[in-house]
């Protein structure tokens, strides 16, 4: 019964022992608003949506913050680019991807801060970081305040390097540091940038770098210590090393369980922008429904990547399908008991590959019961708790109105058949040479504002 959790500090799979007795503080850094989102920026609201559900039906009372990043180099270039103010485009990016997680079903979290609705946390952080010698503000009038990281010994501590190893910080202007892995807690404002994406503070008109951001929202929303931060694995150096230090260099515990999920690939690349290999959401959900492309991203281990494509996820799309047809034949049961098997993979560091497997059988098990023509209350019931545990329960009322929901779904089914009945009827009359029978069928379905289509494969409708 205990959740045991992969710890990326401690490269372990720990108990999970929560700071506060049945409570749970999970912090996990959000996206970046610059651009619309693509199937491997969902990843981890998806992968952190399914934490939080076991955590709360293991009886955790969750406080789950995930921040947005809404002014940062990124979204200056992008604006810069497109013509438009940094916080028009941030905003309308923002909008999208709230979409995103809502045709996923990833609920949203308990707050959702945006980094320039808290740059006086910030500010107040780096002082206190400057008052106890951790940080220093550039000599050459830059405006920047650096990370001294030689102030910090344990600096490295979370992904196991030293000091001397590491690259040079990215996010700073080098000239005015002691090390060059000392990155910025505040970057001066340049004569080149929009004086609306300045703030000021003690060292001039500036904004924040972007590690701060995250240390102060979790400080702010978590306290000084917290049980659980996550984010995409390829955070963990420099954002995550560099929050730990930051926030455990102003005195505070910060995180005691590091959780990563893996990325989503082409080609053995990780889905991204700038190699032009995305697939945006509304693009795939042209094709899929929301729920289909959920279960396919949560079949995998959140800690394994997943290698993009449409054939995996049709296979996934049709092995939920058969889920569903089953719980429609079982007479759409309520949440029953969830099996031990499934409860234990998930207890085992979330796995979900095997909770899959258990759900599959437990499917399987059922379609025996009904050609048998036995009772499926139980085994119905237990299928309907696993899907609400992942989140794909067809008929949660978060895929009403996204499109392909289980209700539309059966309407549709519907009516298809009865426009097949009458197309057929129309067929038939046209073959009977029965003009006036044939138009008056044609102008039945006109009126009831469904247009048909002939095509190669026979004729198909929409609504008009
Ligand atoms: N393919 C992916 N799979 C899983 N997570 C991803 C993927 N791409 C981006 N992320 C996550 O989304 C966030 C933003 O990443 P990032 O800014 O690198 O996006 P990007 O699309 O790769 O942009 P760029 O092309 O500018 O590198 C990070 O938290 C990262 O972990
Ligand atoms: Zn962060």
């Amino acid at each position: 019964m205990t959740i045991r959790l992969y710890d990326t500090a401690t490269r372990e799979v720990r108990d999970f022992v929560p700071l506060h007795e049945g409570r749970a503080g999970l912090y996990v850094c959000g996206l970046t608003v610059q651009s619309e989102p693509h199937v491997g920026h969902v990843r981890s609201g998806v992968n952190f949506d399914v934490l939080q559900r076991w955590l709360r039906f293991r009886g955790y009372d969750v406080t789950f913050i995930r921040n947005i990043t809404d002014i940062d180099d990124k979204i200056l270039a992008k604006s810069a680019e497109q013509g438009r103010p940094w916080y028009n485009l941030a905003y309308a990016m923002r909008i999208e991807l709230d979409k995103a997680y809502a045709a996923l079903n990833v609920a949203p979290p308990t707050y959702e801060p945006a980094a320039t609705g808290h740059v006086p946390e910030m500010i107040v952080l780096i002082e206190k970081l400057i008052e106890r010698g951790h940080a220093y503000p550039a000599d050459d009038g830059s405006g920047d305040v650096y990370f001294d990281v030689r102030s910090w010994p344990q600096y490295g501590e979370l992904t196991h390097q030293g000091v001397d190893d590491m690259e040079p910080a990215a996010d700073a202007d080098p000239r005015g540091k002691r090390d060059p892995r000392d990155f910025a807690l505040w970057k001066g404002r340049k004569e080149s940038e929009p004086e609306t994406a300045s703030w000021p503070s003690p060292w001039g008109p500036g904004r924040p770098g972007w590690h701060i951001e995250c240390s102060a929202m979790a400080g702010k929303y978590l306290g000084d210590a917290f049980d659980i931060h996550g984010g995409g694995v390829d955070l963990r150096f420099p954002h995550h090393e560099n929050e730990q230090a930051q926030s455990r260099a102003a005195g505070g515990a910060f995180a005691s369980y590091w959780m990563h999920n893996a990325w989503i690939t082409t080609a053995g690349e990780k889905m991204s922008k700038s190699l032009g290999n995305t697939l945006s959401i509304p693009a795939i959900l042209e094709r899929y429904r929301g729920a289909e492309l959920r279960f396919y991203i949560v079949a995998a281990h959140y800690r394994s990547h997943v290698e993009f494509s449409f054939e995996a996820l049709d296979e996934a799309a049709a092995g939920y399908r058969r889920i569903v047809s089953f719980l429609d034949r079982a007479g759409a049961p309520a949440a029953g008991e969830l099996p031990e098997a499934f409860a234990a993979a998930m207890d085992d560091d979330l796995g979900t590959p095997a909770a899959v497997a258990v759900l599959y059988d437990t499917v399987r098990e059922g379609n025996r019961q009904l050609a048998a023509g036995e009772d499926v209350t139980v085994t119905a019931g237990a299928v309907a708790a696993m899907l609400d545990v992942l989140g794909v329960h067809p008929a949660d009322p978060a895929w009403a109105g996204s499109g392909g929901s289980d209700a539309e779904e059966r309407l549709s089914a519907a009516v298809d058949a009865l426009v097949a009945g009458l197309l057929e009827e129309r067929a038939q009359a046209r073959a009977d040479k029965d003009w006036a029978r044939a138009d008056a069928l044609r102008d039945r379905i006109k009126a009831a504002g469904i247009e048909v289509t002939d095509t190669p494969d026979g004729p198909t409708w929409t609504v008009s």
